[in-house]
């Protein structure tokens, strides 16, 4: 393995610890805003039920309007003691904010403030097909959509 040091760089004692490579590496860039916790905190009630519209199994979802009126739905993940090193969750979100299809719900921004970390969508009006069969996902008392017909 060749690594190259950029000028700058402290050099480091034999007994000093090893950075971790990832460590070394910018993530590449993201094409989607950087949010911030204060803002969307206050757009959600801070994250109330009120604002709360689904659960999965990486955290809550909840729907937040901002002052230019766009609906934005907010993924908080659970703060795992495993969680990812801030740049790998940032090179994660770097390669999604770049996936454009009409087919996939478009991601609009993110924010990332101590081990807070939130992932924002375009809102999806219908919720997902999970929503429409058996009632919304982690909401208490949920109704199931109405029956879909082959078109849909
Ligand atoms: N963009 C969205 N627009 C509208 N509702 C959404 C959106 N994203 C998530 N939800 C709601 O939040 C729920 C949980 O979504 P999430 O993507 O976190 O988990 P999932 O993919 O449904 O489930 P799992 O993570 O367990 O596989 C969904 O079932 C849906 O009700």
């Amino acid at each position: 393995m060749i690594l190259s040091f950029c000028p700058g760089t402290p050099i480091l004692s034999k007994y000093s610890a090893a950075p971790k490579i990832e460590s070394l590496m910018a993530p590449p860039p993201i094409e989607v805003l950087a949010l911030l916790l204060l803002e969307l905190t206050e757009k959600t009630d801070n994250f109330g039920p009120k604002s709360l519209v689904g659960e999965g199994s990486y955290g809550r979802v909840y729907l937040a309007e901002l002052d230019n009126g766009k609906q934005l739905v907010l993924k908080k993940l659970d703060s795992t003691s495993e969680q990812d090193t801030d740049t790998e969750f940032l090179t994660q979100v770097a390669l999604v904010s770049r996936l454009k299809h009409e087919n996939l719900l478009q991601m609009l921004g993110y924010c990332v403030e101590g081990n807070i970390r939130l992932l924002g969508f375009e809102f999806a009006t219908m919720g997902s097909l999970h929503d429409i069969l058996p009632g919304r996902k982690g909401v208490q008392e949920a109704q199931a959509g109405p029956p879909l017909d082959w078109m849909q």
